[in-house]
């Protein structure tokens, strides 16, 4: 099939920001076949094979030689990695190079599927929380499902427009807004999404992105750090937005060191407040897709919200659990001292008690869709546990634990019956490599899988994995 024509008005803009010599590059890179990454969990155990291609900005990010088939991957499905496109990871080397504080409590406002997301909970580990927000909710549930998969119980995920954070000014160290964009720098891997630009979707994208930042750029708290981010080439989307942030809100620039042969350009935008600093990642330049990224400091002397403590702790469906129940949990399942659990319904919550006053603060305003582990129910004496807890990195100290082969693991994530000879009757972490994927129970003449329904891979061809 011939490749789906650029846009011409798009051509030309090109043409005229890249010049002659450079245009003809560009095009070329954007016929190529995309290249193929993964970031990887550092929280899991996963013993990586593509080492020797690494993301020069991002410490966990690989290349790929050719796309395998994920979804045969065991490990993809127990969140090991994240397919990831290699531009999106220099985010990691912004966090880094400024030394982002990781006891923040961060705000990714336009969160789902949630690449960006993911590295952040990993940058924060178990210092800080993340509250990971998307707005449509078929994507906020795909948001919730790579959290869960993640697995570090550092994320609340809420489905909010971004206006339902008004009354949340001041209140986060850092907040990132990877907007929604008209996408010109996935015409190589989306080739679709040249037939849906246009100039006019372009000024679309442009006025709903200046309403996102309107909201966002109040959010950061004073020494906090505001990051914007496109993946886009034209100028109304990401410099005009950086002049529009600036003309609103009091900001500082803050510059990022760059290695020369990594690529990727520096452009200087000039505002009202002096000149802040964009970086522009385009195909034929990097090994990775278009995108455009830019920092902002809040000054310190800028707005610090304090969450207020309050004795009780009051929401219409998340109940805290007492003193004792939360020793009994703390002991039955090993987990550490500093945990903090809530009920929802009749289903048992933990997080970390470090950012629980933070967290409890939060509920007032969002819509909570998930949050920390989901741990499982009491029935009677018996605890049940979740699947959400089985993928988890919490400690399942207590669990009988069987490690499956790929047949068998595959056999699991498609939630067929199968048999295992000798195993323990009762509840078993079954892990694959090690890494846990889930939980079956042995009845002593049958065994029940308890693998999400809704999760369950359906491809039945074995070809090639990872
Ligand atoms: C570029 S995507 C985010 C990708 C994500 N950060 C990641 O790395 O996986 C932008 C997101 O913004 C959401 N969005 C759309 N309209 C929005 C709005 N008015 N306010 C906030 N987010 C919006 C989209 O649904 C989409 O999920």
């Amino acid at each position: 099939m011939p490749p789906i024509k650029l846009p011409e008005a798009f051509e030309a803009r090109m043409k005229n920001f890249l010049g002659n010599n450079e245009f003809p590059e560009f095009v070329k890179a954007i016929e190529k076949d995309p290249r193929v990454s993964i970031r990887v969990n550092p929280a899991k155990n996963y013993k990586n094979q593509n080492s020797q291609n690494p993301v020069p900005w991002n410490r966990d990010g690989y290349y790929l030689e050719d796309r395998p088939s994920f979804t045969l991957d065991p490990l993809f499905h127990a969140g090991c990695y994240y397919v990831q496109e290699s531009s999106s990871m220099f985010i990691q080397h912004i966090l880094e190079s400024v030394q982002v504080p990781r006891k923040g409590v961060f705000l990714d406002l336009a969160a789902a599927p949630g690449g960006k997301s993911t590295l952040l909970s990993s940058y924060l580990r178990g210092e800080g929380f993340l509250v990971a927000n998307e707005v449509i909710k078929a994507r906020a549930n795909v948001l919730k499902e790579n959290s869960i998969k993640w697995g570090l119980g550092n994320i609340l995920v809420t489905q909010n427009d971004p206006e339902h954070f008004r009354d949340l000014e001041g209140f986060f160290d850092l907040v990132l807004v990877d907007a929604p964009c008209s996408g010109e720098g996935m015409f190589r891997k989306d080739p679709e999404a040249r037939n849906e630009w246009s100039e006019e979707h372009v000024n679309l994208c442009a006025a709903r992105q200046e309403r996102i930042m309107d909201q966002a750029g109040a959010l950061t708290k004073a020494g906090g750090y505001l990051i914007y981010s496109t993946c886009t080439f034209n100028e109304k989307e990401n410099e005009d937005i950086v002049r529009f942030v600036c003309s609103e809100y009091a900001y500082e620039p803050v510059r990022i060191p760059l290695e020369p042969d990594w690529g990727i350009k520096e452009t200087t935008i000039e505002t009202e407040d002096g000149n802040f600093y964009g970086y522009r990642f385009y195909p034929h330049l990097v090994e990775g897709e278009g995108f455009f990224v830019t920092v902002f400091k809040r000054p310190n002397d800028a707005l610090v919200h304090e969450p207020k403590k309050s004795k009780d702790f009051k929401h219409p469906f998340i109940k805290a659990v007492g003193k004792q129940e939360s020793q009994k949990l703390i002991e039955n399942l090993g987990l550490e001292k500093e945990s903090s659990f809530y009920n929802l319904q009749d289903s048992f919550f933990w997080i970390n008690s470090k950012y629980q006053q933070h967290f409890e603060y939060l509920t007032r305003y969002l819509n909570i869709k998930y949050f920390g582990v989901e741990l499982g129910k009491y029935n009677k004496q018996q605890f049940i546990p979740n699947h959400e807890f089985a993928i988890s990195i919490l400690p399942k100290t207590g669990f009988e634990t069987f490690d499956l082969d790929l047949k068998q693991s595959l056999q699991f994530l498609r939630k067929d019956d199968f048999e295992i000879e000798g195993l323990p009757e009762g509840w078993i972490l079954v892990t694959y490599h090690k890494t846990p994927l889930g939980w079956i129970k042995n009845l002593g003449n049958r065994i029940n899988n308890y693998y999400p329904k809704e999760w369950r891979i359906r491809m039945q061809d074995h070809s090639k994995s990872l």
